[in-house]
């Protein structure tokens, strides 16, 4: 039998005082023995998927007592992208993961806990979490605060589903008046939750299912709908029971890193693909599986890319499915029976709710399933009407089964054989960097133009607003990596703003900053290594050819080796001046420098490197 890690402070003579200061947090004497389960909430009134987590921390709390186990509640930060971007505040985005990692890390091990609830929902929280939970490798369950609905509205006549990124595109649009700027911007975002497309906090969201951590429907069922409070309740029995198994059974299948073993990386990277997920899960799914020793790598996801189909679009990269309707299509587990079925899932890992990957999809998948429970759970629907309570409402529509034409496909009727995100190489970017494919126009899958370079994300804001950028451009964004931003900022403006300039189609945009979920359009992040970690990106100057094959997986910049060679050169001799943005005003904190200086390139998830400290 494993000894709890809580007996530390519980056990012995010794810890008298330690027991004396847990009594003050209202534990009995009958309680010591019991595990001491931390409940991780992110609730914050800053965020809208975050809103509403605050009393949900004591909703699984009160299970886990009821369970038998002891809970601890305590809280991260949460930023939300949406407000944070833009500016300066932007920079901080990233670096908060490692902040939310390492809080959970103190909490748990300054304080002896034996497990984890993880309450998630937006960017970097869910990441930041699962890092945890690797680090950490003890028995952990996440439950996320769900989707917000798609707004709803009638603009110019027209009913359409909308969410934040259409009102920033509108705000920018010369065709679209102030009132219409005002209706986009009311009804963007209805209720409380996760924005409503396929953005990064979604995507993450529906990885924790596909990576065993999390119940069916966590990714895809609004906050809105009474059935959500199900998973928080099975989320507070679940970990008193994995705590079980682990420390009185000694099964060590609960544990993280047996739950999320080099074959989860790779169900969840084929979801992701199949799904069209924000590219940030390509550098988060890296410093998570980083934290667990688990040896998965771009290269992993470069080979499963080529042959996962891309079966689910949605938005950004379509405008008329939101969450709510993957979800009616049968969620993440609708996606995984589709892969399956073309055998392209393991089936024999373990997860947290069920022996194996195989028998939860056989439970959960919609088409196959005899579980009345499942067909129910997925039926959950949007309520459409504003508000900011969690679980306040019950309306059920039919599901989505059309694998044809439906929001769920299957391997028959896939958008493309190959998947929604890919890997890039070339002398622009010999590490690696991203482009969501889903997003892309097809006509626009090989695209070469003349590089117009911006040495930030300001500026590459004025040059689209400015009319700088033209059709047939590559708008290159650089200094924007982990290092060099520092925090590898999400360029949501700029490519919000070629929409508004009509030249989404038109023009490529390169950088080796990132992108949030709301990014479409040949938008090609992550390029490695970055400028300021002396990248092939620094050395391209104003007007030479950038070349994109996303077929052929490639990316050129028309430069012969001997060319940048001697660029290099040129560049090195530039001494304190060298790979830095030139005119670039930024004010850095020095929490942000401590960041930047521990930083790894995004091709190693951008997590810091502390080996450097020698
Ligand atoms: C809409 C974009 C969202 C706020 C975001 O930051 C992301 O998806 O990454
Ligand atoms: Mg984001």
């Amino acid at each position: 039998m494993a000894k709890y890690r809580s007996s530390t402070t519980t056990q012995g003579k010794n810890m008298a005082g330690a027991r004396a200061l847990w009594r003050a947090t209202g534990m009995q004497t009958e309680d010591f023995g019991k595990p001491i389960i931390a409940v991780v909430n992110s609730f914050t009134q800053f965020v809208p998927g975050h809103v509403h987590l605050k009393d949900l921390g004591q909703l699984v709390a009160g299970e886990i007592a009821k369970a038998g186990g002891i809970a601890k509640e305590f809280n991260t930060m949460a930023i939300c992208d949406g407000i944070a971007m833009g500016h300066g505040g932007m920079l901080y985005s990233l670096p908060s993961r490692e902040l939310i990692a390492d809080t959970v890390e103190y909490m748990v091990n300054a304080h002896c806990a034996d497990a984890l609830v993880c309450i998630s929902n937006c960017d970097k929280v869910t990441p930041g979490m699962l890092m945890a939970a690797m680090r950490l490798n003890i028995p952990a369950v996440f439950v996320s605060g769900g989707p917000m609905e798609a707004g709803k509205a009638t603009i110019a006549g027209k009913a359409v589903a909308l969410d934040l990124v259409d009102a920033m595109v509108a705000a920018a649009s010369p065709g679209i008046s102030d009132q219409q700027v005002g209706e986009y911007e009311r009804s963007a975002c209805p209720t409380c939750g996760s924005c409503s497309g396929m953005f990064t906090a979604n995507s993450m969201n529906c990885l924790t299912e596909a990576l065993g951590f999390s119940l069916p429907g966590n990714g895809s069922l609004v906050a809105t709908h009474a059935d959500r409070r199900a998973l928080f309740v099975e989320a507070g029995q679940r970990i008193v029971e994995l705590c079980r198994r682990f420390y009185q059974q000694d099964d060590a299948s609960v544990l993280p890193r047996s739950i999320a073993n080099f074959k989860a990386f790779e169900n969840a990277m084929r979801l992701d693909i199949a799904m069209g997920g924000s590219t940030n899960t390509v550098l988060h799914l890296l410093a998570v599986a980083r934290e667990g020793e688990v040896a998965f790598s771009m290269r992993d996801m470069n080979r499963l890319s080529l042959d996962t189909p891309h079966l689910c679009k949605v938005a950004p990269s379509v405008a008329h499915f939101h969450m709510e309707d993957v979800h009616r299509a049968g969620g993440v587990f609708g996606i995984l029976a589709e892969l399956d079925r073309g055998g392209l899932i393991h089936r024999d890992v373990p997860t947290v709710h069920s022996a194996s990957m195989g028998e939860a999809i056989a439970r959960w998948d919609v088409r196959s399933t005899g579980a009345e429970e499942a067909k129910k759970r997925y039926s959950a629907a949007p309520g459409n009407r504003p508000t900011l309570e969690p679980f306040s409402q019950e309306t059920r529509w039919s599901l989505d089964l059309d694998r044809e034409n439906g929001c769920i496909r299957d391997l028959e009727h896939a958008y493309s054989k190959d998947g929604g995100l890919a890997v890039l190489y070339g002398n622009l970017a010999p590490d690696g960097c991203i482009v969501k494919t889903a997003g892309v126009d097809e006509s626009i899958w090989t695209f070469s133009g003349p590089a117009r370079i911006f040495e930030s994300q300001e500026a590459a804001v004025e040059g689209i607003l400015g009319d700088q950028v033209k059709a047939g451009d590559v708008v290159l964004i650089r200094y924007e990596g982990p290092k060099g931003g520092p925090g590898m900022q999400e360029m949501l403006y700029p490519t919000s703003y070629l929409k508004s300039k009509g030249l989404g189609k038109a023009c490529a945009l390169v950088t080796d900053g990132r992108f949030s979920g709301g990014t479409s359009g040949l938008s090609i992040g992550h390029v490695s290594p970055e400028a300021a970690q002396k990248g092939a990106i620094g050395l391209v100057r104003e007007g030479d050819m950038i070349q994109i094959d996303i077929p052929a997986r490639s990316i050129r910049v028309e430069l012969s080796e001997a060319e940048l060679q001697k660029r290099r050169e040129q560049m090195d001799a530039g001494g304190d001046k060298a790979w830095k943005p030139v005119d670039r005003q930024r004010a850095v904190s020095p929490a942000l420098r401590a960041y930047a200086a521990l930083t790894t390139s995004a091709a190693d998830g951008a997590v810091r490197d502390v080996s450097q400290l020698g």
